[in-house]
């Protein structure tokens, strides 16, 4: 079975309920309002939620001014993509190197492609009607410019070879006999100029053969060398550095004491790289401001991502930092599930900070929410067409607030993954996008927007690494 048919499987068979992956801040009033009185809420309700100031158990409610400043899911993709003001800069990077970048200059080509007329099949290049008389002496691809032909002479010459001049066809080795006295013989019809690829088929030096814009992809990057480019002016790579907060993780081994692992160290660079970052650096620095603070204000990335410490717990650093160093939050807070503390700032100098919040999936939601859009930015990278599949099952939705869920790809439809909880990567690691569910939820069968996991459609090896 295919990885997606066994993803689509497991979904399929997975018979536990919601209930399990859905947390407080996902319920709606009445379902808080059950589990607050069962004394069975899996965590505090969020101080967004109505019911969340009526109950005495729930959590201390936010300053109101919170709510207002929460930005609507499409609005923060959107503040997010024109937060870099300004054209971007060019550099000149080797082929090697240009992958995933896009292009800052037209390509013209330096050369007439093919550069000589060049024999398009393994046979004979002949002069005139047959027979003819066969030099001994062949031409092969790469070697130097053959002697012309006299007419009714062949020579024998491989594809790729420089055509001899005066050549009137190139006969293909099936189609050409040899007789007793050494002379070539077609055994089939020819045509004047068959099998020449002339020089300039493809272009002429100074032709455009793609546009500024254009993103480089394995294919270009052919496309380039055979039109004799060494290197490329292209945008260059936004550089991110990863900031990983949080006093009570850990780098290796089993969860223990209450300590946790790591979960977003590792999943963050290569997910950042397959949105077309270079990832300069990944620094943890456990829950403590000034190592926060220092790391701001000292990194000259284009882009910071902070993870964890979004909320306004004792030990919740960012928005401090950024009040202290003046930053201007372009977005505070997202009205999306999982994912709604997530933020982005302009820290400076045409650079920016994304604070995504501790729980996996909601740093998953931030990561496509705010750095997405603004690394294509940066990168001068075109949006992806937008789509939409429908659900084979209903999702459930938030009452005010737009959802992320996870789902696999079913060709026609999308199939809405179980744990999908703010604190679980069960379900997007089985995945192969996200579904936008629309506040209040969506039916059986309604379509929804796609977001398409970088990785998904082409494997991890076609992510821009
Ligand atoms: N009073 C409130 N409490 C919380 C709110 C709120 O609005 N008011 N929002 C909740 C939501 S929603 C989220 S999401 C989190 C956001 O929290 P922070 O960004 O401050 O993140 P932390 O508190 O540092 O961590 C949250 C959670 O995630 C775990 N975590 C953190 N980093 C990692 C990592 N690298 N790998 C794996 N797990 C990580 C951390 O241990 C916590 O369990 O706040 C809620 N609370
Ligand atoms: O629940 Mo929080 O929405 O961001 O993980």
């Amino acid at each position: 079975m295919s990885a997606r048919g066994l993803r689509q499987d497991r979904a399929a068979d997975d018979d536990r309920g919601t209930r399990d992956t859905r947390e407080a801040d996902d319920l709606d009033v009445e379902e808080v309002l059950a589990l607050v009185k069962d004394r069975d809420a899996p965590e505090p309700a969020h101080p967004e939620e109505p019911a969340a100031r009526t109950p005495d158990r729930a959590a201390p409610p936010a300053p109101p001014e919170h709510r207002h400043r929460a930005t609507p899911w499409p609005e923060a993709r959107t503040i997010a993509a024109r937060a870099v003001r300004g054209p971007r800069a060019h550099v000149s990077v080797t082929l090697a190197d240009a992958l995933g970048l896009v292009l800052a200059a037209p390509l013209t080509a330096l050369t007439d492609l093919p550069s000589f007329d060049t024999s398009a099949m393994d046979g004979w290049a002949v002069a005139g009607p047959g027979p003819w008389r066969v030099r001994d002496e062949g031409v092969l691809a790469g070697s130097a410019a053959p002697a012309p032909l006299a007419d009714g002479e062949a020579v024998g010459i491989a594809t790729g070879a420089r055509i001899p001049a005066d050549t009137t066809a190139v006969l293909r080795s099936e189609h050409g006999r040899t007789d007793d006295q050494g002379r070539l013989h077609p055994t089939r019809d020819m045509s004047h100029g068959q099998d020449i690829r002339s020089r300039g088929q493809e272009c002429r030096s100074g032709d455009r053969l793609l546009p500024a814009g254009a993103v480089v992809t394995p294919a270009v990057l052919g496309l380039a060398a055979a039109a004799g480019y060494d290197t490329l002016a292209a945008v260059p790579r936004p550089r991110v550095e990863v900031l990983v907060l949080g006093d009570e993780l850990l780098t290796e081994g089993r969860p223990h004491d209450g300590l946790i692992r790591d979960a977003l160290g590792p999943m963050l660079p290569p997910w950042l790289r397959a949105l077309g970052a270079e990832v300069v650096a990944v620094r943890r620095l456990g829950d403590d401001a000034k190592a926060l603070h220092r790391a701001v204000t000292a990194s000259t990335a284009d882009l910071v991502v902070t993870t964890g410490g979004t909320a306004s717990g004792p030990v919740d650093h960012v928005h401090p930092t950024l009040r202290r160093i003046g930053a201007e939050l372009l977005v505070d807070g997202v009205k999306v599930r999982p994912g709604h503390p997530m933020l982005l700032a302009r820290i400076g100098d045409g650079r920016h900070l994304v604070g995504l919040p501790g729980n996996p999936l909601a740093a998953v939601s931030g990561l496509l929410t705010l750095a997405e859009p603004l690394l294509r930015t940066l990168a001068d990278r075109p949006a992806p067409e937008p789509y939409t599949l429908p659900l084979r099952d209903a999702a459930h939705g938030h009452p005010h607030d737009t959802r992320l869920v996870p789902v696999a790809l079913g060709g026609d439809h999308a199939v809405p993954l179980r744990y999908n909880g703010p604190a679980m990567l069960r379900g997007i690691a089985a995945a192969d996008a996200l579904a936008v569910v629309p506040p209040g939820g969506a039916r059986a069968g309604q379509e929804a927007e796609i977001l398409d996991l970088p990785w998904a459609t082409a494997g991890v090896d076609a992510c821009f690494t």
